[in-house]
C-alpha cells in the first residue's frame, strides 16, 4: 500500500508539538516520508487538511476477553470482584468464547484510536488469531497462577505459544509470560516465571502494588512490599510492565530501574474498584517512564485510551492541587511513547516519524471537539471523543476507514458475543444447579 496525507497536521508526541502542512507518505508499511506539498503517481492521495495524524495509542494493560463481563459484576473492591464474580465465570470460558470477546474489545480498542495493546489472559492462541484477524498489534502474555497445581503445564503453554504465535501476522503478534500477581503465585513459581522470560524476550507482564489488601497481605506473609518482594525474587533481571501500580512507594521508585521497570496507570480501573490513585507525577519526576492502560472490560468499564487519557491528567492535578501537574503532552507520551517503551518497541511505533512503522490514527478536525482549532494536543487530552477517530492504520494499512472496521464486521461480532455469553451463563448455572450451588 502506498498511502499520501497530503497537507495534513500531525502530533510529534516527542517534542509535545504539532506540526502542520505536512505531507506524509506511508510506504511498505512505513512512515516513508515526512514533507512539504508534493505529489507521487500511483499512491492513494488522502486531503489531510482536516485531519490531524496521532501515533496509535499504545494500551499497556487491559484483559481482552473479559468484554462478556461488561456492566456484569460492579460496585465491588478487587477482592470482592474477583473472588466472587469473574473467577467463577471465567471458570467456564472456552477457547471460542476468548476469541469473540477479544475481538469485541480489539474492534473498541481501534474505534477509539489504539493500535497496539499489552493483554493478559487466558487461551492466548485465539487472541492471537483475532489480533491477526482484525489486523491490530499487540503483546499476548498468558496470565499464570500456580494456586490450582498446573503451574509447570501453563509455563510449558508460554513455551508452545511462543513457538507458534511470536512473530505471527507479519510481526504483528508477540508473546510475554505473565505472573498475574503476587498474591496469585508462589514465590518459586514467580522464579521460574522470571528464569522463563529470560529464555524468551526477556519482558515480563504483572499486576503489582494493586490495592491496600495486597499491600497488608505482602507485610503481613513477606514483611516487605510488593514490589521489593518481586525484587529479591529476580525481577531485576527481567523488563517489567507493572499495572497499576497504585500504591508503589518513594523507596521503591528510587529502587527501580527505569530503563527496565515500567509502570502502567489504570485509572478508571483503579478508581471503579476503590483501589486508589498511583503517584503519576512522583514517578515520573523520579525519571520512571509511566504508560498508560485501560485494563479489562469489566472494571473500566471500556477500551477507550481516550477516557483514560482525559481522566489521567485531571486526576494528577486534582490530587496535587497542582494545574502544572501531568500537561497534556505529558498524558499523550504516557498513552502513545510510553506504552511503545514499555513494550520494547518505541524504536519502530510510538511516534510518528521516518522509518518507524505506519500505526496511526487520524481524528476528524471537524467534530464539535477540535472545534475551534486551538490547542490540538489539549483536544486530544480533554475533548476529544472516539467518534471523533476517522482512519486508523496499522503496518500502514487501514484497519478504520471512514469510521468502518475494514478486516471484520462489528455486528457479527456484537451478535456473537451476545450469545456466546448467554451460552456461558447457561453453562455456569448448570454447573452450580450440579454443584448443589443453587
Ligand atoms: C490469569 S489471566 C488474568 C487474570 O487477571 C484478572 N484481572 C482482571 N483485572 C484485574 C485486576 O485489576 N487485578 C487483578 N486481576 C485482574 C482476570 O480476571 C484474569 O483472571
Ligand atoms: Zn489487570
Amino acid at each position: 500500500m502506498h498511502i499520501i496525507f497530503q497537507d495534513t497536521q500531525y502530533v510529534d508526541v516527542v517534542a509535545g508539538e504539532v506540526l502542520y502542512h505536512k505531507d506524509i507518505e506511508i510506504k511498505d508499511g512505513k512512515i516513508a516520508a515526512i514533507a512539504g506539498a508534493h505529489t507521487l503517481k500511483g499512491a492513494e492521495i488522502i486531503d489531510g487538511r482536516d485531519l490531524l495524524l496521532v501515533p496509535g495509542f499504545v494500551n499497556a494493560h487491559t484483559h481482552l476477553g473479559m468484554s462478556y463481563f461488561r456492566n456484569y459484576a460492579d460496585d465491588m473492591d478487587l477482592n470482592t470482584w474477583l473472588t466472587k464474580a469473574i473467577w467463577p465465570l471465567e471458570a467456564h470460558l472456552t477457547r471460542d468464547d476468548i476469541y469473540w470477546a477479544s475481538m469485541l474489545s480489539m474492534a473498541e480498542g481501534i474505534l477509539s484510536g489504539t493500535t497496539t495493546f499489552c493483554d493478559m489472559y487466558y487461551h492466548m492462541d485465539m487472541v492471537a488469531q483475532a489480533a491477526v484477524a482484525i489486523g491490530m498489534r499487540g503483546l499476548l502474555t498468558r496470565g499464570l497462577t500456580d494456586s490450582d497445581g498446573q503451574g509447570d503445564e501453563k509455563l510449558e503453554e508460554v513455551r508452545m505459544l511462543y513457538i507458534n504465535s511470536h512473530g505471527l501476522g507479519d510481526d504483528l503478534v508477540e508473546v510475554a509470560p505473565a505472573p498475574h500477581a503476587i498474591y496469585t503465585c508462589s514465590g518459586d513459581y514467580i522464579k521460574d516465571i522470571i528464569r522463563l522470560t529470560g529464555e524468551l524476550d526477556g519482558v515480563l507482564h504483572t499486576h503489582l502494588s494493586e490495592s491496600k489488601k495486597e499491600m497488608e497481605d505482602a507485610e503481613a506473609l513477606y514483611g516487605t512490599t510488593p514490589i521489593r518482594y518481586m525484587w529479591n525474587l529476580g525481577l531485576d533481571q527481567v523488563r517489567t510492565i507493572a499495572a497499576h501500580c497504585v500504591h508503589m512507594t518513594e523507596e521503591e521508585m528510587d529502587l527501580v530501574d527505569p530503563e527496565k521497570f515500567f509502570p502502567v496507570h489504570n485509572p478508571s480501573s483503579n478508581l471503579k474498584l476503590a483501589s486508589g490513585i498511583a503517584p503519576v507525577q512522583k514517578m515520573m519526576d523520579k525519571g520512571l517512564t509511566v504508560a498508560l492502560g485501560t485494563d479489562g472490560d469489566s472494571s473500566n468499564n471500556n477500551q477507550n485510551m481516550l477516557e483514560e487519557m482525559h481522566l489521567a491528567g485531571l486526576l494528577a492535578k486534582g490530587v496535587s492541587y497542582d494545574p502544572e501537574a501531568l500537561k497534556a503532552e505529558d498524558v499523550l507520551r504516557m498513552a502513545t511513547i510510553n506504552g511503545a517503551k514499555a513494550l520494547g518497541r518505541d524504536f519502530e511505533i510510538g511516534s510518528i516519524e521516518v522509518g518507524k512503522l505506519a500505526d496511526i490514527s487520524c481524528f476528524n478536525l471537524n467534530s464539535p471537539s477540535f472545534t475551534p482549532r486551538n490547542n490540538l494536543i489539549s483536544a486530544l487530552c480533554y475533548s476529544a471523543q472516539a467518534e471523533d477517530v476517522k482512519h486508523v492504520l496499522i503496518g500502514g494499512k487501514f484497519v478504520l476507514k471512514d469510521r468502518k472496521l475494514i478486516r471484520v464486521d462489528l455486528d457479527d461480532i456484537r451478535e456473537e458475543v451476545e450469545r456466546k455469553f448467554q451460552q456461558l451463563i447457561d453453562r455456569k448455572e448448570l454447573s452450580d444447579a450440579i454443584n448443589g450451588d443453587l
